[in-house]
């Protein structure tokens, strides 16, 4: 890089509209969506599309719900004309939808585009020509008035072709190429020009596409060029106002919102934002950034996931898991914060509410994807996100307190490792902290005689104690207080019961118990153990027994410490 890059680049003059009018507006429909995956996209691929990715991409696109879609550009290949030919004569293309074909302003690709199109019921012939400073100094070496020239007189060989095939309904297109980095007053001049070439009319407007073929400025700029031609066009009511942005300097969705404000009607874009070089406007993004604004785009992305891989497929080319709306990852928070708020907010959310959800702009299911995979755990993660995925994958609402001792478990083993905790690793982990079978005691069976006279409860508990089977006894008001009586005098220190949490798993017949109990063993830490069983009282009674096997470890462990 250099020390002074204002030696090398020019900084983009703004518009000096001072009265713009597009900041305080606001969207309240979406425009006409025109794909251009099959031709601008398809221009970008390392190995373009064949037929039969073509017809996938074209099936794909009419699914969705693009009314406007450019198949290609005919006149540049025999693939393209090809499948221009297989769409029209095999019937291919519904009723509601209009293809589109670009050409440059040349004569031999002109009529060979109009060849392409014999019979179409409807179509959008698109041609475009150079008309920024450096394309015609360099490209065409031509003065302005010589490019208008060019421009007009293609215009005029177009409608004559159209009118020569009166069975198509036919719809003109024109982009000066490199709009975003044309002289405003020189692409209103050509516009003009081109607009009373092709005889539009308010009854039979033209399309007028502004492309950012390479994105050039700031997205408030090219608003401030989009506000100014809009004003500044002579026949503007004869004109469907449209933009093409690319991606060049990663603001093509906000150049194209930005744009709508200032009055277009349509954007030319590609699914996942496909196309030249950073690509073209990614209009799933826009699409959906209007459904999260309430409004509906008019497209369907009900399956992102199944629209991703078969654009995948068709482009060869992978969408990143960070992309908006449809990455792998899109969904997904690992840090602790955003993990405590989702669970909170999921826990209050009412079903049929507007979706108030922290960290999660558009609700997953909208668009086919599952909670699954909004909360994934690693070091980052806090008790809000395990707790989450016991919830989520068990039906274990674990007390708060709970919840912070098990994190702490959690995170020494994602610290250990430096890596992701997949919901069945938290699992194991849960399993070998709370339920497992490798501490000093392990239940064996109960049995509780009740007497309703004094309210008291006889008890028998059978315990298999490192290895050997015994059973404890004792007396209570309830099994809790009877159990944690016998397991006090066996160990010769109070076991006091500090909390007791309870609800039940599943419904019917098959709900089964989840018990925690926060116990102190003497004048050790509280700890919790946990039991579940589609018994009650072997529920609390594992519990206990939980808590006195990870009591009587943390012991040994303090004392080996010390
Ligand atoms: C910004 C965009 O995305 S525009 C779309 C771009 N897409 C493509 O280019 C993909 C398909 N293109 C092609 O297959 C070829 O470029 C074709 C068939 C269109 C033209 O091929 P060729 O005639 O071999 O020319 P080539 O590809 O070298 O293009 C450069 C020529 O086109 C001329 N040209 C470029 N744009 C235009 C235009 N809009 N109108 C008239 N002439 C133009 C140039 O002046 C140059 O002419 P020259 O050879 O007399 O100097
Ligand atoms: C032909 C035009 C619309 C184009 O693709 C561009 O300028 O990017």
């Amino acid at each position: 890089m250099i020390q002074d890059p204002s030696s090398k680049y020019r900084r983009f003059d703004p518009v000096g509209l001072t009265d713009r009018t597009w900041p305080d507006q606001v969207l309240t429909a979406p425009p006409i969506w025109c794909s251009v995956d099959l031709r601008d996209g398809n221009q970008a691929l390392i190995e373009p599309m064949d037929r039969e990715r073509k017809l996938e991409m074209f099936e794909l696109l009419v699914a969705v719900g693009f009314k406007q879609i450019e198949v290609g550009f005919p006149s540049a290949s025999q693939t393209d004309f090809d499948f221009v030919r297989d769409l029209i004569e095999q019937d291919r293309i519904p009723e509601d939808v209009t293809i589109q074909v670009l050409t440059q302003a040349r004569e031999p690709l002109i009529r060979r585009s109009f060849e392409a199109l014999e019979g179409a019921p409807r179509a959008i012939v698109h041609f475009y020509n150079a008309t920024a400073p450096v394309m015609r100094r360099v490209v065409f070496k031509m003065e302005r008035e010589e490019v208008i020239e060019l421009a007009v007189t293609h215009a005029r060989m177009i409608r004559e072709l159209a009118d020569a095939r009166p069975a198509t309904d036919w719809t003109f297109q024109y982009s000066p190429e490199m709009y975003s980095g044309t002289e405003l007053d020189f692409s209103r001049d050509i516009i003009d020009a081109v607009v009373e070439a092709l005889g539009s009319t308010p009854d039979n407007r033209c399309i007028i596409n502004l492309p950012s073929t390479v994105e050039r400025s700031m997205p408030n700029v090219f608003a401030d060029m989009i506000e100014w031609t809009g004003r500044h066009l002579q026949h503007r009511d004869s004109v469907i106002l449209s933009v093409h942005p690319h991606n060049d300097r990663g603001t093509g969705t906000a150049a194209a919102e930005f744009a709508m404000l200032a009055g277009i009607e349509r954007v030319e874009g590609c699914l996942f934002g496909n196309g030249e070089r950073t690509g073209n406007v990614d209009i799933v993004n826009l699409a959906l950034n209007l459904y999260t604004d309430g409004i509906h785009p008019g497209l369907d992305f009900s399956d992102i996931d199944a629209i991703r891989s078969r654009v995948e497929y068709c482009n060869q080319l992978p969408v990143h898991p960070r992309h908006p709306y449809v990455g792998e990852l899109v969904y997904t928070s690992f840090s602790g914060s955003h993990q405590d708020a989702i669970k909170k907010a999921f826990a209050a959310r009412e079903e049929g509410a507007i979706w108030e959800m922290p960290y999660l702009p558009i609700d997953p299911m909208d668009v086919g994807r599952s909670y699954e995979a909004v909360i994934r755990v690693n070091s980052q993660s806090g008790k809000g996100g395990v707790a989450y995925l016991l919830e989520r994958e068990h039906g274990l609402d674990l007390p708060r307190r709970l919840q912070i001792e098990f994190s702490g478990v959690v995170q020494s083993v994602t610290d250990a490792t430096g890596r992701e905790i997949t919901a069945a690793e938290l699992w194991n982990i849960f399993n070998d902290e709370y339920l497992g079978e490798t501490g000093d005691y392990r239940y064996r069976a109960h049995q509780l005689v009740e007497d309703s006279a004094s309210g008291h409860v006889d008890l028998k508990v059978q315990v298999d104690v490192n290895g050997q089977t015994r059973t404890l006894s004792a007396q209570g008001r309830g099994p809790i207080e009877a159990f944690v009586s016998a397991l006090s005098e066996e160990l010769g220190e109070p076991v006091t019961v500090v909390d007791y949490h309870e609800h039940a798993i599943g419904g019917g017949a098959d709900a089964r118990a989840a018990t925690y109990i926060e116990l102190k063993l003497g004048a050790g830490r509280t700890l919790f153990g946990v039991g579940m069983n589609g018994n009650i009282v072997t529920a609390s009674l594992s519990a206990i027994i939980s808590g006195i096997n990870r009591a009587l470890a943390a012991q040994r462990a303090d004392r080996s410490a010390a």
